[in-house]
């Protein structure tokens, strides 16, 4: 498989070069700059010094056809100006970014605040949260792979939204993340100043991944209230802990709302029900593709505690775009993503 990645040089690219170099499909690996062209990579990233010694090259449009896949690992705003032409030419095109997640086109403009994709991109574009959407995943040119946070809130909740086994209507998720999540350009918000020895929220009730939330809940559960959902930035790299609180239906129990978790991922190898734990964390999946889940019933006040874990950058970004393009090309789902945990 020949493969472009446009923003390789960001952390999202950075997480496909690591990973894609294990895959046994990958024959050949071009990275793609907007900045950058003619620099050598392992100059800019020693870390990579003799496994990937290749220059970065320009985007030029007309070039991008003689690929297998193109993942674009770029600010929001900028695969929209790349992918929409290329849809139907030949690669695979997937999108880590936010730019054709969102369906309506005025829910972009509002909750990114820029213009958003044409109308009949959007139509094309699949929403790859692999575990829910595998058969149009298969099928489809262009893939809107999904954000972080929604990678974790979706795959705890969707099963027992689907299942009617907690209600909707009042749900409330605590999420918090690594300061990866927001990428290599330095901000104040993520200044080691800042950041260190402090847990700050931020983007309250205007982080543009309440929307898409919503819009996989109604899809995938048929539900539609909305939710109130938070974030946090914590001192560390990677990972994303994201933990809800939902009522029970009547007369639901504990043992009810882990079995709904465990029969609908029975098949699916990287979603790992933990039962009994009093031990729960982001290193348990750090630098691996999985999502790990617990739920816990608050018998005092009939509500349930669902937690769920992930590696931003690998299930919340990289690993899964990898695991979105084995299903198109119909390889084993966890085809280069079998790394252990970095635990420690
Ligand atoms: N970090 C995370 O955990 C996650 C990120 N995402 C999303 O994935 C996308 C990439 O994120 P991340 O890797 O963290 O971001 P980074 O800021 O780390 O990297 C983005 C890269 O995009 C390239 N770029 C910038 N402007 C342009 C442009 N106009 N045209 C082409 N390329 C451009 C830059 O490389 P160069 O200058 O070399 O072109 C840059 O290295 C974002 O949309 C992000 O929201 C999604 C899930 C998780
Ligand atoms: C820690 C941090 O800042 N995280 C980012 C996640 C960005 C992201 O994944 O953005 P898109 O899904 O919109 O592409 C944020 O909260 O905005």
């Amino acid at each position: 498989m020949k493969i472009g990645i446009i923003g390789a040089t960001g952390y999202g690219g950075l997480e496909l070069i690591r990973l894609l170099h294990n895959h046994p499909e990958a024959e050949r690996i071009d990275l793609f700059t907007s900045s950058e062209e003619g620099m050598q990579f392992s100059n800019k990233y020693t870390h990579l010094m003799n496994i990937y010694d290749q220059k970065l090259l320009a985007i030029e449009h007309n070039r991008l056809t003689e690929y297998d896949v193109i993942f674009t690992s770029t600010p929001s705003g900028v695969s929209t100006g790349i992918l929409p032409s290329l849809i139907g030419s030949g690669p695979k095109l997937i999108d880590l970014s936010g730019d054709f997640r969102l369906k309506n086109p005025l829910d972009y403009e509002q909750w990114y605040q820029k213009a958003p994709a044409p109308p009949t991109a959007l139509e094309k574009s699949v929403y790859g949260l692999t575990e829910w959407n595998e058969a149009a995943i298969q099928q489809a040119d262009l893939i809107a792979n999904p954000g972080c946070y929604p990678t974790a809130v979706l795959l705890s909740l969707l099963p027992l939204l689907k299942e009617n086994l907690i209600d909707s209507t009042n749900i409330v998720i605590d999420a918090k993340s690594g300061v990866s999540g927001a990428g290599n350009k330095p901000s104040q918000m993520t200044h080691f100043s800042e950041t260190n020895e402090n847990t700050a929220i931020y983007k309250i009730h205007q982080h543009q991944h309440i929307p898409e939330i919503e819009q996989a809940i109604n899809m995938f559960a048929g539900q539609t209230s909305p939710i109130t959902f938070t974030t946090h930035l914590v001192p560390m790299t990677r990972g994303i802990l994201a933990t809800s609180y939902a009522a029970l239906q009547s007369n639901v129990t504990e043992r009810q709302l882990t079995n709904a978790l465990k029969e609908r991922y029975a098949y699916d190898p990287f979603v790992r029900i933990i039962e009994e734990t009093n031990k729960f964390g982001t290193n348990q999946v750090y630098g691996s593709n999985f999502c790990d889940i617990h739920v816990k019933v608050d018998p005092r006040t009939n509500r349930a505690t669902i937690v769920s874990v992930i590696d931003n950058l690998v299930k919340g970004a990289a690993g899964q775009a990898i695991q979105n393009m084995n299903v198109q090309f119909n390889i084993d789902q966890t085809t280069g993503l079998q790394q252990v945990p970095l635990f420690i």
